[in-house]
């Protein structure tokens, strides 16, 4: 399906709602430990600072995963495991799970670690342990980081 097809609205993120929310997904997690977090790059590098930040987390790793196509339906994907370990004790943070194929793959790699994504979309949504804002699959989430955003957003 086209881009143009499968995404009908924006959901633009700013960086006040992006740390508010953030802030209470940490609350929630208020006095469990970890031995760190793992980002998956890229979307989840700057949430990942954002909640280390929160939970006084220092040490950080990133999974790389790499989806061709930026908005359109995904064909290939690369993945940079950057870690040796099965996810225990550990968070794994991404900024949003969608259709659940970069979720699919993390789980499968870290399947002991705690996965949180600030947005869900119904499709990804049964794949992560805890989420902020669920949006509708039609929507296209954009993130204060992303440098273009459409001119409509
Ligand atoms: O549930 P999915 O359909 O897999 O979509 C979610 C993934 O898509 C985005 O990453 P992307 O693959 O675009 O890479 P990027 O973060 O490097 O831009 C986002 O950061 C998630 O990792």
């Amino acid at each position: 399906m086209a881009s143009s097809e499968r995404y009908q609205r924006y959901f633009k993120v700013s960086w006040d709602r992006l740390q508010n929310d953030i802030r209470e997904l940490c609350k929630d997690l208020e006095g469990r430990t970890f031995k760190g977090i793992i980002a998956i790059a890229r979307g989840g590098l700057i949430p990942t600072g954002l909640f280390a930040q929160e939970m006084g987390l220092r040490n950080i790793d990133t999974l790389c995963v790499q989806s061709y196509d930026a908005m359109s339906q995904r064909e290939g994907v690369t993945v940079d495991k950057g870690v040796d370990h099965d996810g225990e004790g550990w968070l794994l943070i991404d900024d949003l799970v969608d259709t659940g194929k970069t979720a699919r793959i993390v789980r499968e790699l870290l399947p002991k670690a705690l996965f949180i994504t600030v947005y869900a979309k119904p499709e990804g949504r049964p794949l992560v342990d805890r989420f902020h804002t669920e949006v509708s699959q039609d929507t296209w989430v954009v993130f204060p980081w992303e440098p273009n955003p459409p001119a409509d957003a």
